[in-house]
């Protein structure tokens, strides 16, 4: 946020359904050019009112816990699947001139809820897309855990560090993709910047085990690592995967990113029958298994550079 506004943006507008979260940003930033709006996506009208007169638009609103969204599906669904769907059509009759979504690996192969209906969110993307006739441009960004975000297994183990309890683990052998916030907001930026309607960007990221983290956090706060596995929770998958066979047979490998454009073929079958689709054969899946795998002192090293973690271990900020 306080990147967009020193960027010189005129107005950033955020609409969300927390308002002590808004009000805690109103006087963390006290900036005229901020406007918070109250609102929940799944509520059409309050979208549209939400999106006038804005030029770009980016839609991270989502249920995104994994065990809830299994207890509660039709909750994600109405969230995720279709409170996306509102936000893009109301920002095509904005005339909002980009909408980025944001997506996860949980949407490939999904196995759970949460999953599901972010996969469901970009075919809603996509169609929109395909359907043409708008000068709005809806693409998806998607990547893997953002490392020391809210909810998430650091700042748990961390604390449990702290509080000299073991560490809960679920099962030490699952991989998962480690990616830092600024490379999350680089990937967004880039794709305000240069995404073709119905554009996929997905970030490059390297992996590490759950076991490897925890032993990981257990060395930089200088006790011995203490594990209490908990087996693996509902939903989740031993690996995760950023990018499908599928996918991989169209995608542009950018660097540090994929770009995977949008399959424009169409419903008429005929055509699709004498074609084909993409050859898939001899194409792997991008997933946390066959990434480049952190050991423990490369985890220890990418720990001190997250600003939480100095925070914790009181060593000075390092210069963004
Ligand atoms: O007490 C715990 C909690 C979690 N884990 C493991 O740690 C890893 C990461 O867990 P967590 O930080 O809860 O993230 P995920 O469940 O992988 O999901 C996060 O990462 C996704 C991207 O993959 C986002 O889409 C989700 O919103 C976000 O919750 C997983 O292997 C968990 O099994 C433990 O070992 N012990």
């Amino acid at each position: 946020m306080a990147r967009l506004l020193s960027a010189g943006a005129a107005q950033v507008r955020v609409y969300s359904r927390d308002e002590a979260k808004q009000e805690a940003m109103r006087l963390r930033l006290r900036d005229d050019r901020l406007r918070f709006h109250v609102g929940d996506v799944r509520d059409r009208d309050s979208v549209v009112r939400a999106t006038r007169g804005i030029d770009f638009v980016f839609h991270a609103a989502a249920l995104k816990q994994v065990p809830s969204c299994e207890f509660f599906p039709l909750e994600a669904i109405r969230t995720n699947a279709l409170g996306s769907a509102n936000v893009v059509e109301a920002s095509e009759r904005a005339g909002v001139a980009g909408v980025v979504l944001l997506s996860t690996d949980k949407a490939v192969y999904p196995v759970n809820a949460m999953g599901m209906t972010k996969a469901l969110m970009e075919k809603v993307a996509y169609a929109h897309a395909r359907a043409g006739g708008t000068s709005t441009v809806v693409s998806c960004v998607r990547y893997g855990n953002v490392m020391y975000s809210r909810g998430s297994v650091l700042p748990l183990f961390v604390e449990q560090v702290r509080n000299s309890r073991p560490l809960t683990v679920t099962d030490p052998r699952m991989t998962r993709f480690m990616m830092s916030l600024g490379d999350s907001v680089r990937l967004v930026e880039h794709a305000f910047a240069n995404a073709r309607p119905g554009d996929l960007f997905v970030q490059k990221a390297n992996a590490c085990t759950v076991g490897d983290l925890a032993t990981a956090v257990s060395d930089i706060f200088d006790v011995p690592t203490k594990l209490d596995l908990l087996g693996v929770r509902h939903g989740e998958k031993l690996a995760e995967t950023l990018v499908s066979r599928e996918e991989m047979a169209r995608a542009e490998d950018r660097g540090d990113h994929f770009r995977i454009p949008i399959d424009t073929r169409d419903l008429n079958y005929s055509l699709y029958v004498d074609e084909g689709g993409t050859q898939v054969d001899g194409v792997r899946d991008y997933n946390s298994d066959n990434a480049h795998r952190l050991g423990v002192p490369e985890i220890r090293s990418l720990l001190l550079t997250l600003p939480e973690i100095r925070a914790e271990l009181s060593l000075p900020a390092r210069a963004s």
